[in-house]
């Protein structure tokens, strides 16, 4: 029987590439980090970021982050594929762990503001002297393409309110864009409010999610009011699916109950995975969101 013919050294190097990475956490919302600074292409597409992101045969997380060469005079750019393959414009969570990341030292202290381009914008991540990170995620848009047209603000707000038939009730929602999109609800238009234990995300989040209204599918949040200055929030994340925390989700869901009237405009927001603090400064319309970000494993991988 013929022996199969040895592949070249070429073959083999087309065939699987080694990938370093390191797996980090924001209040559990995952993701495997990858130092992409040598070149504009992503060395993992986004179809491998699927098999990477399988909790079973890969590494496991919500999704792919690569810090890229800087743009613009920034110090980096970042990208992320999320564990579907779809590419988001921004992430809160991720962009607290790639400063971190970056800043070379999963221990690192108060290393100041890191300037990052991103498909939502500048964003402006800080590290802490306490290993925390605050990052300035810009001004919420309260009307953009991804901000359903049915739902767009009538006189220049956000959209408040607005009821939509999901699963036999009708939601009132507020959309709010951080960049990407996210559909808030704080209860029912029959007044009845939100009971984060009682939402049964696998079965409700993809209908809203995939709800035809949502131009760019949406991210949905779920909020149970504590106090003016407290919030509980479970989310069904675009393209991930329950995660055990949204950093852009909290931020959207704190302007959200400002606009409704709910909160005040500094929050902390209770997630699955911890807290996160959130504050929508009126001086200059900016939202600061403050939490951790930890390294988890650093590894290499061949894709
Ligand atoms: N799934 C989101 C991206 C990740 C956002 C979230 N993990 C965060 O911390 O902001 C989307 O498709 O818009």
């Amino acid at each position: 029987m013929q022996q199969p013919a040895t592949p070249s050294r070429r073959q083999v190097a087309r065939c699987a590439a080694a990938v370093k990475f390191a797996k980090y956490q924001g209040l559990g919302n995952d993701f495997i980090l990858v130092d992409n600074r040598h070149q504009l292409e992503p060395v993992v597409t986004p179809e491998q970021a699927v098999k990477l992101c399988d909790r079973n045969f890969g590494i496991g997380g919500d999704g792919v982050i690569f810090a890229l060469p800087s743009e613009n005079g920034t110090d980096y750019s970042m990208r992320i594929f999320n564990s579907d393959g779809s590419e988001p414009e921004m992430c809160g969570n991720g962009i607290r762990c790639l400063a971190r990341f970056v800043a070379g030292d999963p221990r690192a202290r108060g290393a100041g503001a890191q300037l990052v381009h991103t498909l939502a914008g500048l964003i402006q991540p800080a590290l802490l002297p306490d290993g925390q990170v605050c990052v300035d995620m810009g001004e919420p848009i309260l009307r953009g393409p991804d901000v359903p047209t049915t739902l767009q603000p009538t006189q220049g707000e956000a959209v408040v309110q607005q009821k939509l038939a999901v699963d036999g009730k009708e939601w009132l929602m507020t959309c709010v864009s951080m960049g990407n999109p996210h559909a808030i609800t704080f209860g029912l238009a029959d007044g009845s409010s939100i009971k984060v234990d009682s939402i049964d995300l696998p079965g409700i989040g993809p209908k809203f999610e995939h709800n035809p209204v949502f131009p760019a599918r949406t991210n949905t949040e779920f909020v149970e009011v504590l106090s003016r200055s407290h919030v509980r929030m479970v989310v069904w994340e675009r393209g991930a699916g329950a995660t055990l925390a949204c950093g852009t989700g909290a931020c959207a869901t704190v302007v959200a109950g400002v606009l409704e009237g709910h909160t005040d405009r500094s929050c902390q927001v209770d997630l699955p995975g911890g807290p996160l603090h959130i504050e929508w400064r009126e001086s200059d319309n900016h939202i600061y969101m403050t939490g951790p970000a930890e390294l988890v494993f650093a590894g290499s991988v061949d894709v």
